[in-house]
């Protein structure tokens, strides 16, 4: 099965520690480092270092490229990506040593034309072909239509590909309002941009069931809604199951969200039952909080991880 990641809008991510995070206050940074990565990126650094050979295509300013090309080469991924003039944005991310929280401000990025789009469509018609699977994944350009994942959707829908949709706001919103023939086979939302999409808060595990439930009866094959350190929930025709962490040492929460999507592909690469590819994708976010950057241990170490985890039957 070829494997695929789109990033319209990568990201150079740098982290800056804290002592701890004060608005309004001067801070002095205990250090920084910098990540190339967006979502798309992050998914198949982890896809690669699973050992499964993998595609990225995605829009690169070329000012910036060298550290995406540098990661993508050393990882063994096809590097498609599209280079236009300009600078890919830099996303800045605060680590509050104390709490371990992480605080993201995350830029628009560049502004991409439709002859950009267009290139990039065909760059992901030549990577994909009937039984491929690709992610799109993470924010869109702000000059990019809203409608743009639907339209890639059906395009490749079409063409026998699976479609994985790692996408917020707008973004996702448009691509699940525009009919059965646009919507991917699978999502991947955390709480809040699943509260976005519904219009209300969901508080408790039923509410976010629920609403998970109402998107996969109306065509989804399958929904994925991560949880931070509540786990994530897991819906499909096989049933609902919630997955919880293992005890994790978090290095880094950045990308953790990317990794779960990563298992998710390996599990749906694999023909995973639902359980055990819940498993799968939360030990490949467990393993990439341990580490910084979009990086995981070992395969015998993300199995060991995997068998730790506990996976429920929701009613
Ligand atoms: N603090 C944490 N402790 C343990 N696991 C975590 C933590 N934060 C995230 N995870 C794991 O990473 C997954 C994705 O994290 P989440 O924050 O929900 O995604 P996103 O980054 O997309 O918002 C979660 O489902 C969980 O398995
Ligand atoms: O495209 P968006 O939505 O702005 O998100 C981009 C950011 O998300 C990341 O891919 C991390 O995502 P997660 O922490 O949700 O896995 C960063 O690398 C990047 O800075």
């Amino acid at each position: 099965m070829r494997l695929v990641t789109l990033t319209l809008n990568p990201a150079i991510d740098q982290t800056v520690t804290l002592d701890a995070l004060t608005p309004g206050s001067v801070h002095r940074a205990r250090s920084v480092w910098s990540d190339a990565g967006g979502k798309g990126v992050n998914v198949a650094c982890c896809l690669a270092d699973w050992g499964l050979s993998v595609a990225v295509t995605g829009v690169l300013g070329q000012d910036n490229a060298a550290p995406f090309a540098q990661l993508l080469a050393a990882k063994g991924i096809d590097d498609r990506f599209v280079w236009i003039p300009g600078e890919t944005r830099t996303n800045l991310k605060l680590l509050d040593a104390g709490s371990g929280e992480t605080t993201d401000i995350n830029l628009p990025g560049l502004d991409i034309g439709p002859s950009t789009i267009e290139a990039v469509r065909a760059v992901l018609a030549d990577l994909t072909g009937p039984g491929s699977l690709a992610v799109l994944a993470g924010s869109l350009p702000r000059s990019a239509p809203a409608d743009t994942y639907a339209r890639l959707t059906a395009e490749l829908k079409r063409r026998g590909v699976r479609v994985v949709l790692d996408a917020s706001g707008p973004a996702l919103a448009a691509t699940l309002a525009a009919g059965r023939d646009s919507l991917p086979d699978a999502i991947k939302p955390n709480r809040h941009e699943l509260e976005e999409w519904a219009g209300r808060p969901l508080p408790a595990i039923p509410d976010v069931l629920d609403a998970a439930r109402t998107l996969q009866r109306g065509g989804l094959t399958l929904v994925c809604v991560s949880l931070g350190a509540e786990g994530a929930l897991f819906v499909s025709s096989e049933g609902a199951f919630r997955a919880l962490p293992p005890p994790t040492r978090v290095a880094s929460t950045v990308g953790a969200g990317d990794a779960l999507v990563a298992g998710l592909v390996a599990g749906l690469h694999d023909g995973l039952p639902l359980p055990d590819l819940a498993r799968r994708a939360l030990a490949f976010a467990a393993g990439k909080l341990s580490r910084t950057g979009a990086n995981l241990p070992g395969r015998a170490e993300v199995e060991a991880i995997a068998g730790e985890i506990r996976v429920e039957p929701l009613g």
